[in-house]
């Protein structure tokens, strides 16, 4: 896709995301890797509902403002992740509500906050780490980020929101949408006897694709 496309696209799913209840009021911010290998990200408190093509931010890899509107304050962690993950092409970062919830529980596994119980979380997200909590646009959450970026494919900042991934703006939305599912059901299952698939069969869908 063209640049001209890219931003279409950004704006046409950020609304679809919007009306469907995914994001609220100024709440998350999304980037795509431009062809000319800058960034497209969402203005700083910016609305999913309410994107503008023409006045979308254009960054460069150090994070230097090329054009648009002023970009999201956490543009620094999308570029950390870009850094980090070859494969990465799209970051979405929502305060969708169930995904938010379960960032707020006590006791959270930080190595993976959800266990696998659907063959479809393995297959398009794996494993979800937790950052610990830091207000949002610091510069601590990208240096968390770095860290695991190219190892998984979505992370969940505490307290906070997820951030997830994609190999394309297409893949980045639906993979958000799935992992917010996965947070609904983990709540609805929390306080029941649940069946997680086992290592074996975790392991049997890895790599098979979605
Ligand atoms: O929680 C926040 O304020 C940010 O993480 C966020 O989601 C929106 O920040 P901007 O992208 O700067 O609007
Ligand atoms: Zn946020």
């Amino acid at each position: 896709m063209n640049e001209a496309q890219l931003r279409q696209q950004m704006v046409d799913l950020a609304r679809s995301m919007f009306e469907r209840g995914y994001a609220t009021g100024g709440a998350g911010n999304l980037s795509v890797k431009l062809p000319n290998g800058q960034f497209l990200a969402t203005p700083t408190g910016s609305s999913f509902g309410r994107l503008v093509a023409d006045e979308l931010s254009v960054v460069d890899n150090t994070g230097a403002h090329i054009s648009g509107k002023r970009p999201s304050k956490e543009v620094a962690f999308h570029l950390a992740i870009y850094e980090k993950d070859p494969e990465c092409n799209a970051i979405v970062h929502l305060h969708s509500t169930y995904l938010t919830a379960l960032s707020c529980l006590e006791g959270l596994d930080y190595s993976n906050a959800i266990k696998a119980f659907t063959p479809y979380y393995v297959m398009r997200i794996g494993e979800l780490p937790v950052i610990p909590y830091y207000r949002p646009g610091t510069p601590e959450i990208a240096q968390e980020l770095s860290k695991l970026a190219g190892k998984y494919r979505a992370f969940l900042l505490a307290n906070h929101g997820p951030i997830i991934t994609g190999t394309d703006f297409l893949d980045a939305v639906d993979n958000a949408e799935e992992l917010e599912e996965t947070a609904k059901l983990a709540l609805l299952l929390a306080d029941k006897p649940t069946r997680y698939l086992t290592d074996v069969e975790v392991e049997d869908l890895k790599g098979r694709g979605k």
